[in-house]
């Protein structure tokens, strides 16, 4: 059996350097889907590649994986080019939106494919589907047949069809991307517990903010084929490396850290409590102000809606934007009245729900 092993040794993992893929179309134009991305993945890490749609995150798990060729820059495993080495012989899991099973074998025939693929004996092969299918919350389903399961259900096979061989690094393309909202949050924390407990170093494509915060220990945002931030889930919430990040991940609002007058020492104004360095860019989102009756920042409201068991009001904040402010809808049991557009709002700054953006111009970053 060629066994690529568990991920978690000595090596350093995935490189990535330079990477560029290209498309060329039959009129011979050449459209640039990924460009110079620097990345490593370390071994037993779980990484995120998140942005928006045709930013080019398909692209590169697809040349990592070696479907796609590399026009510039080189692929590394522990240290090793990858260049020449052919899709079934780098090791790698993947792992799509549809988990494609076969239709012909039940639940665990399509677990097992892989070992039996490699020639591993029957009795492992069981030890090992079984270990699986508990791990992905599928006890008890092996003698199931493809066709009766659920969308959930079948991704849940497919990754733990993918993980049996142990792939030295998995790569999951939107595997959750075709499932309700409310499956794929759920299925995200399990994803997460999958790849974790087998220490399976792993890439994960999203364009979904709240899946890679979930599945992921660093998040790499990707825009226009280039990485902008690569960073702990909380880093790059809270210290967003960019306005364009900050913006692509939800902030709506931004003003300049209050500068301290010279002699005085104290900086004015409604957000003069908020500290950040000179320069420094504040970014307001949802939950970084709050209703409160002697709070001294002003504003308008502009529209309020219930959504989720949360009443979000968008406010025309003075001196900032518009800033949607989230309340507990529980609030208004009974038939308590919302605001309305036009009502006069006072808010107070929930200092630790405010962005800090070092004033850095937009553009690629090292690698992570
Ligand atoms: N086979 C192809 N031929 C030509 N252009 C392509 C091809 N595949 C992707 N592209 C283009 O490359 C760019 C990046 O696409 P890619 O699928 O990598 O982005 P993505 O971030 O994964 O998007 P999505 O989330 O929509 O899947 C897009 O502009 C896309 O139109």
């Amino acid at each position: 059996m060629t066994t690529p092993g568990t991920s978690t040794g000595t090596g350093t993992g995935l490189g990535v350097r330079g990477v560029t893929v290209l498309y060329r179309d039959e009129d011979g134009t050449v459209a640039t889907a990924v460009d110079g991305v620097d990345l490593d993945v370390a071994p037993g890490e779980v990484l995120a590649l998140l942005g928006p749609s045709g930013s080019g995150k398909s692209s590169l798990l697809r040349a990592v994986a070696g479907l796609e060729p590399v026009a510039a820059g080189h692929l590394t495993w522990d240290g090793r080019d990858l260049a020449g080495v052919p899709v079934h012989r780098r090791g790698f899991g993947l792992m799509f939106q549809d988990g494609q099973l076969f239709p012909h074998r039940d639940v665990a025939r399509n677990v097992a494919f892989g070992l039996e693929m490699a020639g591993v004996p029957r009795r492992d092969r069981d030890a090992r589907v079984t270990e699986l299918l508990d791990l992905v919350g599928l006890a008890g389903f092996g003698d199931r047949p493809v066709t009766t399961l659920s969308g959930g259900e079948r991704q849940r096979v497919a990754l733990a069809r993918s993980l049996a061989p142990r792939p030295r690094l998995m790569l999951l393309d939107e595997p959750l991307s075709a499932l309700d909202r409310a499956l794929r949050e759920r299925l995200a924390g399990q994803v997460r517990k999958a790849l974790t407990a087998t220490g399976t170093t792993a890439v994960f494509v999203t364009h979904d903010h709240d899946e890679a915060f979930t599945v992921a220990d660093r998040i790499a945002v990707m825009d226009h084929g280039r990485l902008l931030q690569v960073a702990p889930p909380a880093d790059l919430w809270h210290r967003p490396a960019t306005r364009r990040v900050a913006e692509f991940l939800g902030y709506e609002a931004f003003t300049t850290a209050p500068s301290r007058p010279s002699g005085t020492g104290t900086p004015s104004g409604p957000f003069a409590a908020l500290g950040a360095p000179d320069g420094t860019v504040l970014a307001f989102g949802p939950g970084s102000l709050h209703r409160d009756q002697d709070g001294p920042v002003h504003g308008t409201v502009v529209t309020a809606g219930f959504r989720r068991g949360v009443v979000e009001l968008v406010v025309d904040v003075t001196g900032l934007g518009q800033v949607t402010v989230v309340e507990p809808s529980g609030a208004y049991l009974g038939g308590a009245p919302a605001p309305t557009p036009g009502d006069q709002v006072r808010l107070r700054v929930d200092e630790g729900a405010v962005a800090r953006v070092p004033n850095a111009t937009d553009g690629p970053v090292g690698r992570g």
